[in-house]
């Protein structure tokens, strides 16, 4: 039987979200990285890597990285000179001409880009407009195990929920996986893992049974609610945020829940007594959040709201939750 129970987003965020401390130095409030952005898409990784970018920096201390194609790298830039952006990854059209071999050393050569970083980063987001390139898919799957190999968490949106669904054993049973699906994505991971349709009737136990038979990765279901399972609790988050959808909603959802994410991660190894689970947090704290700002945005832009808009909402929604002094 469900035994879903609604979070106290509010809570959750005043529990992980750490007080403004002037010792910090750079870096030291959450060091973020996305891997997306492709010839079609640049909005999607922007979004996610501002918005973990504006949180963290909220306290003082910030650190958020990018690493996309080289067609996108100036376009991204050109968005904020904040973000670090690492123009790396390629796509099937730049080595057509290649051998096999000299494919192989592409792939390599993008890896150890990211593997320079990957000790350094509290958390990576995987998937934001990545696109389904198959070359640059099989230099991401390859960036996913290298993840693994040092325990850095991650969270896969967009067309990283592609590319899993397709090659599941890449998250399996890797309890640092977060999987964010929008309706579309969540319709193909049923189908593929649990071989059958969405069902609305049952929708806790469903998604209860898929994190479970994914090895207790977290998924966090959007929709009207959203629901958090690790395949043993389902956990909602019902805030109302607006009546608007605009496209990078979901995409500063993911940047927010590795942001929160590595901040449970640190508070639960500073305290045994602690026994929550820090994916399930960071899910809770980041839907609770995106709903807040989404919420205020709307009330001061309406029917215009942009996913922009809700971006500038971030800070004083974490504000009016943890005020910072
Ligand atoms: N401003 C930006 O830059 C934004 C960019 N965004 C980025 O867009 C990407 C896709 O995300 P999304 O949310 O549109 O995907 P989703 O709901 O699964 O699919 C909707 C329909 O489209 C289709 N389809 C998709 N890709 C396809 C492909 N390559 N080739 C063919 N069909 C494709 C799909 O078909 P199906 O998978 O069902 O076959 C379904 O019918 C992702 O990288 C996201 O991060 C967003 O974050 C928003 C802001
Ligand atoms: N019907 C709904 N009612 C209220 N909130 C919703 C609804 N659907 C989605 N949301 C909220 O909007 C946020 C983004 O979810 P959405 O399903 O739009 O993601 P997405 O399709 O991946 O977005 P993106 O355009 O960034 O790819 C989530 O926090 C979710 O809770
Ligand atoms: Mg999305």
């Amino acid at each position: 039987m469900s035994s879903t129970t609604e979070a106290d987003a509010e809570s959750v965020l005043r529990l992980v979200t750490p007080s403004l401390d002037l010792k910090r130095h750079k870096g030291q409030a959450g060091k973020i990285a996305v891997i997306g952005g492709c010839r079609e898409y640049t909005g999607a990784p922007y979004f996610a890597a501002i918005s973990a970018l504006k949180i963290v920096s909220s306290f003082g201390a910030d650190l958020s990285h990018v690493f996309c194609t080289k067609d996108a790298a100036p376009v991204i830039k050109s968005y904020s000179p904040e973000l670090i952006v690492h123009p790396v990854l390629e796509e099937s059209y730049t080595v057509s001409h290649f051998s096999e071999e000299e494919k192989r050393q592409v792939q390599e050569r993008v890896v150890g880009e990211v593997d320079k970083w990957m000790e350094r980063f509290d958390c990576l987001v995987i998937g934001p407009g990545l696109g389904r390139d198959p070359f640059l898919l099989e230099c991401v799957s390859k960036i996913m195990l290298l993840a693994k190999k040092f325990s850095v968490p991650f969270v896969v949106d967009g067309d990283g929920l592609f590319l899993v669904t397709n090659s599941i054993d890449l998250v399996n049973s890797y309890p640092l996986a977060v999987l964010t699906p929008n309706v579309n994505e969540y319709k193909r991971l049923v189908q593929r893992v649990l071989n059958c349709e969405v069902d609305e009737e049952n929708a806790e136990d469903q998604l209860r049974s898929l994190a479970s038979q994914i090895g207790g990765v977290t998924i966090l279901r959007k929709g009207k609610s959203d629901l958090i399972s690790n395949g043993e609790i389902v956990k909602s988050v019902s805030i109302y945020g607006s009546p608007r959808r605009c496209g990078g909603q979901g995409d500063i959802l993911s940047g927010s829940v590795a942001v929160f994410l590595s901040w449970s991660q640190q508070l639960i190894s500073g305290h045994e007594s602690l026994s929550e689970n820090p994916a399930i947090l960071g899910c809770i704290a980041a839907s609770g959040l995106l709903r807040k700002a989404t919420s205020l945005a709307f009330t001061k832009h309406k029917r215009s709201t942009l996913t922009s808009d809700i971006i500038e909402c971030l800070g004083e929604s974490l504000e009016d939750i943890c005020p910072a002094s």
